[in-house]
């Protein structure tokens, strides 16, 4: 009787030695864990099992070569049964019926069919569907006796042993399998199992059904499964992809490298050398943020020769390269070289002083007028109050400029006394600078207390001011002649310094306790000027810019005009100007004034182009942001009106004496020794006579004694306010009518 065996074994399992683990670790289906496992998943080796058939008179040990996968035929069953001959369930009889797909985590169903297939450690374990398998196949074959008896029972259960031995004996799959030591050592297993081992396998062979036979010889048949069992590897969490190249690890600087390796990579045709990014480089400027711009072309159209080579000079102008950090503000630097302007210093690089300088200790501040003791009634009950009045005739678009009224007379518009109003008035200084105080800050206030070296405490400015815009209020405490002079002959006996100045009606004003404008200092050419207003009817002393602008960090001075009263008292001035007058005095008479410079001659190009800023912007004040302030005409504002000022020189007389060193006048102030008389008579002509006279422009505060037109007007006055006492004035008009071109205006009313 033919008997078949059955062997199935993996042949990679006897491949070689290593893969003796794989081998049966195949059957467990242990995944692999790295991506080096997987090379031998997926390397060309087939993964077939042997399959020997012995028939009864040969062994054959079929171990067909791979085939591909396209050429494997599908495991259908024949279509065609004989009725005559068995038929056979394969899957049945190789012991894959009962398997189906099996599902693994990360595995591709469809790539994933997997085989199982009996190895010896499957046999040998005892896996009861092998054994179930085997009993069907022995039942099938008709084999049902052999495997009942106790002996073939025995014989049916290989050994540990014997299948190790089996595993060892390995070759190369896909050799001659009748000559493989494979084929032998599945004839002896075969042997095993057939519980005839010690006699010849092909006697008990049974005759194949020649379906058997035509199937024999495919894989189908053979239960091999050629395709590699395919895995998925994960690693941290991520896939790994089999396909994609490995990398290669950067050889350490340090390590041994093989000579031979060496060797091989020089052999190793050179691959394209990826692209490295250089590393960034950081740029670091080496100019302004707003420098290196680039110079427009045309900058030098219009200009001269001489100021061409000068601006060629200057290093700024030089074409460089452009800079795109920042784009230059509007190029307003440039404008500024080209038209020699000043600029205007920045409030914080002026650096004003920190809070909590000292202060003189008799100090305390007062910024308003304030009436001392009899002061108020006597104030009161004068007269002049109702002289102070006047009324402008302009017309919105004159701005109440250079032709205003009030501003001749050194009256501040207001509600009552303006005949534009507050939107086109221009005439409001006062007023401005209490607004521009309210709002506070130190560049509001624009000045600060300082610390000369030689001359006491000082005063400078901390922002820029246009020429005759007013600076600070002179305040302090009004007082009556008599009192000054005992606050001089008992309070201030020991002092050095005086704060007194005449101020209106014989009163004088007293700034030892008062305005930050008390600490100004005395200059032979000064920057500013004491001028006294009447503003609301009432007057006020303030300082303001002279012709000239004030910029960021100037001291601010001006000319006292002292009225020593005694030769002892003389002070000597330290104010270091070159026409200084030495003291702290009056001009002493026969001296002549220095020269006034001309500012187009003997002075650089450069410094004579000073006469074209425009202050205005440069100041930068909130006026000038003031669409109606025409302050280009404000040089007629600042006019003195000499017959207040000499109001003031009036105040001065009863001071004097022998006990009273010193007392202040404003700048504008005449010689002493007016008499009263001849200006309680001038000082009311002027207010109703300013209405109908037309005032010149020309008027310069500075020269204002020199000049003569001011005082025909005065004359006029005159005549108007003779209607009183109409004797006395008309003997005053004539006498003012010819001296009006006098150098003085104060003897006018002589
Ligand atoms: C109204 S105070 C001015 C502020 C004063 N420097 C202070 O420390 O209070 C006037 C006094 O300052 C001093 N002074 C002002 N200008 C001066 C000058 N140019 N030269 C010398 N002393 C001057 C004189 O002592 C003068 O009496």
């Amino acid at each position: 009787m033919a008997s078949l065996s059955l062997f199935v074994e993996s042949s990679s399992s006897l491949a070689s030695s290593a893969d003796e683990s794989s081998n049966l670790a195949s059957s467990s289906s242990t995944p692999p864990t790295t991506v080096t496992d997987s090379d031998s998943l997926h390397s060309d080796t087939p993964k077939h099992d042997v399959i020997a058939v012995i028939d009864d008179s040969t062994v054959v040990a079929v171990a067909p070569p791979p085939l591909p996968v396209a050429e494997v035929p599908s495991p259908r069953r024949p279509q065609r049964a004989r009725a005559s001959l068995p038929v056979y369930n394969l899957a049945k009889l190789s012991g894959t019926a009962a398997h189906g797909k099996r599902r693994a985590k990360g595995d591709i169903v469809a790539d994933r069919r997997r085989r199982r297939t009996i190895g010896g450690t499957a046999l040998a374990a005892g896996d009861a569907d092998v054994g179930a398998a085997l009993d069907t196949s022995i039942d099938a074959l008709g084999l049902a006796a052999a495997k009942k008896t106790p002996r073939a029972q025995r014989l049916a259960r290989p050994s540990p042993r014997s299948l190790r031995s089996v595993a060892r004996l390995g070759g190369p799959a896909g050799g001659d399998a009748a000559d493989s030591p494979v084929s032998s050592a599945a004839t002896k297993l075969a042997a095993i199992v057939t519980k005839r081992g010690r006699k010849p396998v092909g006697k008990t062979g049974v005759k194949m059904s020649r379906e058997l036979r035509r199937l024999q010889d495919t894989k189908e048949f053979s239960h091999i499964d050629d395709r590699p069992v395919v895995h998925s590897v994960w690693s941290n969490g991520k896939y790994i992809d089999p396909n994609r190249p490995v990398e290669r690890r950067r050889p350490r600087k340090n390590a041994k490298v093989d000579k031979s390796e060496i060797e091989v990579k020089q052999e190793e045709p050179e691959e394209p050398a990826p692209q490295v990014k250089k590393p960034r480089v950081k740029k670091y400027m080496d100019h302004g943020l707003y420098s290196g711009q680039d110079v427009p072309k045309d900058m030098v159209r219009g200009l001269t020769a001489a100021e061409k080579k000068q601006l060629a000079q200057l290093p700024e102008l030089r074409p460089r390269k452009e800079n795109k950090v920042m784009p230059a503000p509007i190029f307003g630097g440039f404008r500024t070289l080209l038209a020699g302007r000043d600029f205007k210093l920045p409030f914080h690089v002026c650096n004003p002083l920190p809070p909590g300088q000292p202060k003189p200790d008799e100090w305390k501040k007062m910024t308003k007028n304030r009436f001392i003791g009899e002061s108020k009634e006597i104030w009161k009950k004068m007269p002049h109050i109702l002289d102070y009045q006047s009324k402008c005739v302009c017309k919105p678009e004159d701005g109440c400029s250079e032709s205003c009224q009030n501003r001749i007379m050194l009256y501040e518009c207001d509600e009552t006394n303006c005949n534009i109003g507050k939107a086109f008035c221009t005439n409001r200084a006062f007023a401005n600078l209490t607004a521009r105080r309210a709002r506070g800050g130190k560049y509001r206030v624009g000045v600060e207390v300082i610390k000369t070296s030689d001359r006491g405490y000082g005063v400078r400015s901390n922002r820029c001011f246009r020429p005759h815009q007013i600076i600070m209020e002179y305040a302090g405490e009004i007082i009556t002649e008599e009192e000054c002079e005992r606050r001089m002959n008992e309070v201030y006996k020991d002092n050095e310094c005086y704060y007194l100045m005449s101020f209106d009606q014989n009163m004088i004003i007293d700034a030892t306790t008062g305005s930050i404008a008390r600490f100004v200092n005395h200059s032979c050419n000064p920057n500013c000027r004491m001028i006294k207003w009447i503003v609301s009817g009432q007057p006020r002393m303030a300082l303001f810019a002279g012709d000239k602008p004030i910029m960021t960090g100037e001291e601010l001075t001006y000319d006292y005009n002292f009225d020593p009263f005694s030769a002892k008292n003389v002070q000597k001035c330290l104010c270091g100007q070159p026409n200084c007058r030495g003291v702290l005095g009056p001009k002493p008479k026969g001296v002549k004034p220095p020269p006034k410079e001309n500012p187009g001659k003997g002075r650089g190009k450069g410094k004579g182009k000073g006469g074209k800023r425009k202050f205005k912007d440069l100041s930068g004040n909130e006026e000038n942001q003031d669409p109606n302030n025409k302050a280009k005409k404000r040089k007629i504002q600042d006019k003195p009106k000499p017959i207040r000022t000499l109001k003031a020189v009036k105040a001065l007389k009863p001071v004097k004496g022998p006990k009273v060193k010193k007392a202040l006048k404003p700048a504008k102030t005449v010689k002493p020794g007016k008499t009263l008389k001849s200006i309680k008579v001038v000082k009311p002509k002027v207010a109703k006579v300013a209405n109908v006279t037309k005032p010149r422009k020309t008027l310069q505060p500075a020269n204002a004694k020199t000049t003569k037109r001011p005082y025909s007007k005065v004359s006029i006055k005159l005549v108007k306010n003779t209607a009183t006492t109409k004797g006395q004035r008309k003997k005053r008009e004539s006498t003012t009518i010819t001296v009006s071109g006098a150098a003085s205006g104060l003897s006018v009313s002589v």
